[in-house]
């Protein structure tokens, strides 16, 4: 039995794409339709009944073009808003998030102090330190926030002295002394992630977060019997708002024929 309807992904911005683009990789017969909120970005920043607003229309939106799934490729998202798309989603729609599955499976390896950088809406929440601890009261969690990577990653500076002054600044930071490793908590990270490496100097063991959840996300469809077969995949890319960094970073992960469509989510939920 398969389904060859597409799944949903979304995030504020660019991040989300680390997380589509492991999915291109492992899960190849899949189709996906991508809305990244630019229009909105950085959710980090705001508040978590605005950050609700926002992933409702969005989620609806993802109903509305029949997926069978939804991963939600925001830490922050997630962090603030899981239940409320869940709700929107409904029972029939399979809804996957970037925080549980990399908690769960943390939780049971050999570790003791770990570290966690997102943004001040997800550290604000303390749902890695929560989801962690639900599975190993033993673990030590540092939850801390790095709100500058954003702007940075989004602005295309990574690589960059701006992007390693930065990264130093953070990473130096006492309250991250002694940890064994470093989850990145917000999906843009991973862009990030060899210049992390570097500050360490390999020293800390970096959490790979979307081969975790992409692993997590294909177990799902397999028990479900949603996995797709599907030679020919689509890939539809929506934007509330185009920008020429999500243009480059797009074509550069799935290559330059994929088309950006602006699309306009405010009445959506009135439409449903
Ligand atoms: N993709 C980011 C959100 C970044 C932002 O819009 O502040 C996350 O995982 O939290």
């Amino acid at each position: 039995m398969y389904d060859n309807r597409p799944i949903g992904v979304f995030d504020s911005g660019v991040g989300g794409l680390n997380f589509a683009k492991e999915i291109k990789r492992l899960l190849p017969q899949e189709s996906l339709i991508y809305f990244g909120d630019t229009k909105h970005l950085p959710y980090g920043e705001k508040s978590p009944n605005t950050i609700k607003n926002y992933v409702k229309r969005i989620t609806a939106f993802l109903k509305k073009e029949n997926c069978k799934a939804i991963l939600i490729a925001c830490n922050s998202a997630t962090a603030n808003a899981l239940d409320e798309i869940k709700e929107v989603a409904g029972d029939d729609i399979l809804v996957v998030d970037v925080i549980n599955p990399v908690a769960e499976k943390v939780a049971f390896e050999l570790r003791s102090k770990i570290g966690v950088i997102a943004t001040k809406a997800t550290v604000g929440s303390n749902f890695y330190k929560k989801s962690i601890r639900k599975y190993n009261k033993h673990i030590q969690v540092v939850e801390f926030a790095t709100p500058l990577l954003v702007p940075v990653i989004e602005e295309g500076f990574c690589n960059t002295p701006i992007s390693r002054s930065i990264l130093e600044a953070y990473l130096k930071n006492k309250k991250l002394e002694g940890i064994d490793s470093l989850i990145l908590g917000c999906t843009h990270y991973p862009l990030l992630e060899k210049e992390i490496e570097q500050v360490f100097e390999g020293k800390v063991q970096i959490i790979d977060s979307p081969l975790i959840v992409v692993n997590y996300l294909y177990h799902q469809l397999q028990q479900r019997q949603l996995l797709a077969q599907n030679e020919a995949p689509t890939y539809a890319f929506y934007l509330s708002d185009y920008t020429e960094n999500f243009n480059r970073i797009s074509k550069r992960f799935f290559g330059n024929k994929i088309a950006l469509i602006e699309k306009n989510l405010d009445n959506i939920l009135e439409a449903l």
